[in-house]
């Protein structure tokens, strides 16, 4: 399914296979691409708020030398972009919303991307809130992250939700609100047993090492074995 070996810029290569990226001799960072949101663009009047300050375009290439994976994508739009890197190194591409959308506080929508994707099979892709928008307007996606399967070929969609509590979020057709992270994935094979090896862990979870804060000693605070559930 991978390739290791190098394969020239622009040469045939089967899905799936790993190439690695070298950029054109005139290739400029940040040469713009559709769906930034521009600083000092006119904004709604208070309290809707247009996210603002995403300075660095996308430059949709990944990082240099590092490998890549050749991902199959049709554009449903083709005024919008494809999934774009806004850095060489980043993990996530981001995508942008198909149509406007308003989300008063605490509602959400599902918005398309205007793409759809063939993963090679043995990948999945996985929509992430962007944490700029997150931690500016409280942007975020429902299921985060999003499961695009390798199988799925219809539009890619992101569900957003205004997770604000009192400013509404008002996003233009073109904005990025999501990435898209793809990873390889195992596809397990469930075998049941009646007994599990054992772990340092064992069952402890949901809080057992201990919470927020440090305790009078120093260490960490501990608050009990977990949370409860259940009765
Ligand atoms: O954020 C998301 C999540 C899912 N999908 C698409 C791709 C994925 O392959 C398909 C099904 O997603 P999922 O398996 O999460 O949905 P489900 O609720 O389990 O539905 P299904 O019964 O169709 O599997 O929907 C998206 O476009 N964006």
């Amino acid at each position: 399914m991978t390739a290791t070996t190098p394969t020239p810029p622009g040469a045939p290569l089967p899905v799936g296979a790993l190439r690695a990226y070298v950029p054109p001799a005139d290739a400029v960072p940040g040469d713009g691409v559709a769906g930034d949101i521009v600083p000092g663009a006119q904004r709604p009047e208070p309290p809707t708020r247009q996210p603002t300050g995403d300075s660095v375009p996308p430059t949709g290439q990944p990082a240099v030398g590092a490998g890549t994976l050749e991902v199959l994508v049709r554009r449903l739009d083709p005024d919008l972009p494809l999934p774009a890197y806004a850095q060489p190194s980043d993990a996530g591409a981001d995508l942008v919303t198909a149509q406007d959308v308003t989300l008063a506080p605490g509602e959400r929508a599902i918005v398309g991307t205007g793409l759809s994707v063939a993963l090679p099979e043995g990948y999945a892709a996985f929509v992430h809130p962007r944490s700029g928008l997150a931690a500016r307007h409280g942007l975020s996606v429902v299921n985060a992250p999003g499961t695009v399967d390798a199988g799925y070929r219809g539009e890619v969609k992101v569900i957003l939700i205004n997770t604000d509590r009192s400013e509404v979020i008002a996003l233009r057709r073109g904005d990025r609100v999501a990435q898209l992270v793809v990873q390889r994935v195992e596809h397990a094979v469930f075998r049941e047993v009646d007994l599990l090896p054992d772990s340092v862990r064992g069952a402890g979870g949901f809080g057992s090492t201990g919470g927020f804060g440090r305790s009078s000693d120093g260490g960490p605070r501990r608050e009990g074995h977990g949370v409860r559930s259940g009765s």
